[in-house]
């Protein structure tokens, strides 16, 4: 019987489950949305057992619908949203309060606290991170001051930490394994990326118990196995993790020290391998690790844009623009392409490279003629602004000229976009015809674990991908983006 390896993308607003064939080919896909929950202003929060419930249905479905036996699935690779954090009692399972998102700012006033003590470098020279909300350090601070006794049973080794990879490995295996990839470790502001371990003293700094925190494991090995009541029947070898970002950059094949891609989703993230050595930001990006694979460390650097994607959600679901995303496209299109509008979308502050949590969107070049055309291309004109604010960050920190750049995730489905992408880099965009390639990393990390698949095979992996190539002149795309770097200067001034 054919056997399949089964990926789990446990994303920002959605959960999935893809099959894939051993010719890398996607057989079928389930996806289920969750609930957002936003109970203040700046708070992202998500109920973890929803999450759960909403993995253990889309592997169900998934597997129903192509006709597919539990047995016949080799291994389990799981990629999660990151940063995202979770605390759960060990014994009953169950966490104490809601999971707090990576986007979420309410740990703005512990990290302001953090940075006047002086510990701004510290933490990067150790984690390759900054103080900000986004790491999940700061939410295991949170939640550990905010639920009543938790300290305590902290400190009593009766509770576990750990972002969405963890939790559903403990989910999956029965509440058997409390364990966690590199990449998934790095971005939590409590892994030491040099020394390769949990760091006793920012725990300290963070009063954060290490019993708390799981096992740290290569990116591709065997991190558990499902229990059989969960996994109909069968004991499934969860063989591959990584964060969602580090699994597209895999998936991308990204292989090579240079090679770079970004992903269009929520957020936008721009990675770039730098091989085995770590390669640490002097404009404002993040070194990360990129994954542990048969006995090396690869790590890369990063450009972390908090709102992309969700910024066409917010156009669709606050503004009532139009009822789907994909029709941005066709709104952009109509706009008039010199109109001279401009959106920060700093709707939970700005990541990379500004780093500003207190920043808040602003539109700017507004009219009496204005129109939802308008602000729709602004809207997305941003993302690539974002885009080359980080893509110039990493050429000068890497000393590179990247000439093309790989891209996925859902938004890059717009062309409109891409185009724009391409003029504003004047350089060439290639995205694959199927973009998800970070469900693809998750499986590839557990096939290779399981000796389904060789990295040969994926270095011979032809894809069919469209090229986007500069059209627009660049003096004027030059003139755009001075015109970005002013409006992004006022927005931030007047947050202030
Ligand atoms: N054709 C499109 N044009 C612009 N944005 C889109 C388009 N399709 C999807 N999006 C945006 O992309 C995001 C979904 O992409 P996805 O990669 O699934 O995100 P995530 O993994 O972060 O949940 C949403 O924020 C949505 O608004
Ligand atoms: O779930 P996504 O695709 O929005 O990715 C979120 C990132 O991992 C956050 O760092």
């Amino acid at each position: 019987m054919e056997k399949y390896i089964m990926a789990i993308d446990q994303g920002t607003t959605s959960s999935r489950a893809i099959l894939f064939d051993h010719s890398g080919r996607i057989v079928n896909s389930a996806q289920k949305e969750f609930t957002q929950i936003f109970r203040k202003p700046g708070w992202v929060e998500h109920d973890a057992n929803e999450i759960w419930l909403s993995v253990l249905s889309v592997m169900a479905t998934c597997l129903q619908q192509a006709g597919i036996q539990p047995s016949q699935v080799a291994g389990i690779g799981i990629t999660n949203q990151r940063e995202t954090t979770v605390i759960w009692n060990k014994d009953t399972g169950l966490p104490i309060c809601n999971a707090i998102v990576w986007q979420s700012r309410q740990t703005a006033d512990i990290c302001d606290k953090l940075k006047a003590e002086g510990y701004d470098d510290l933490f990067r020279k150790k984690t390759g991170l900054r103080i900000d909300p986004y790491f999940s350090g700061t939410k295991i601070r949170w939640m550990l001051d905010s639920v009543p006794g938790a300290q305590k049973l902290a400190e009593e080794g009766k509770l576990y930490a750990g972002t969405i990879d963890s939790w559903l490995i403990y989910c999956l295996s029965g509440m058997q394994a409390h364990v966690t990839d590199y990449s998934n470790a790095s971005r939590t502001l409590l892994y030491n990326i040099y020394e390769k371990k949990w760091d006793p003293q920012l725990c300290k700094i963070l009063n954060i118990p290490m019993s708390m925190l799981p096992e740290v494991k290569e990116s591709s090995g065997i991190f558990a196995y499902t229990a059989p009541y969960h996994f109909f029947g069968c004991a499934v070898p969860i063989a591959g993790v990584a964060g969602d970002q580090q699994a597209a950059m895999f998936g991308q094949g990204c292989f090579l020290q240079g090679s770079a891609k970004n992903t269009y989703g929520t957020g936008c993230f721009l990675l770039m391998n730098t091989g085995t050595v770590p390669h640490a930001s002097n404009n404002g990006l993040l070194t990360t690790i990129a994954w542990g694979l048969h006995g090396e460390i690869y790590y890369a650097l990063e450009g972390s844009v908090f709102v992309a994607g969700s910024a066409i959600q917010w156009l669709r679901d606050q503004m009532k623009f139009f009822p789907k995303a994909s029709m941005s496209q066709e709104f952009a299109e109509r706009a008039d392409p010199d109109n001279g509008v401009f959106l920060v979308p700093a709707f939970t502050g700005l990541g990379a490279p500004y780093w500003d949590d207190r920043c808040r969107g602003a539109l700017f070049g507004i009219t009496r003629g204005t129109t939802r055309e308008d602000i729709t291309k602004a809207t997305l004109d941003s993302l690539c602004y974002q885009t080359r604010d980080v893509l110039e960050a990493m050429e000068q920190d890497a000393g590179i000229c990247i000439k093309h750049l790989k891209v996925d995730g859902g938004a890059s489905a717009n062309d409109y976009l891409m185009q724009f992408q391409s003029d504003l880099l004047q350089c060439r965009i290639i995205r694959p015809h199927d973009v998800e390639t970070t469900a693809l990393g998750a499986a590839r990390l557990a096939g290779l674990a399981l000796h389904y698949w060789t990295m040969n095979d994926f270095e011979q992996a032809g894809r069919n991908c469209v090229e986007y190539a500069p059209k627009a002149d660049k003096q004027r795309m030059d003139g755009l983006y001075a015109k970005w770097k002013q409006a992004v200067a006022s927005a931030r001034m007047f947050s202030d």
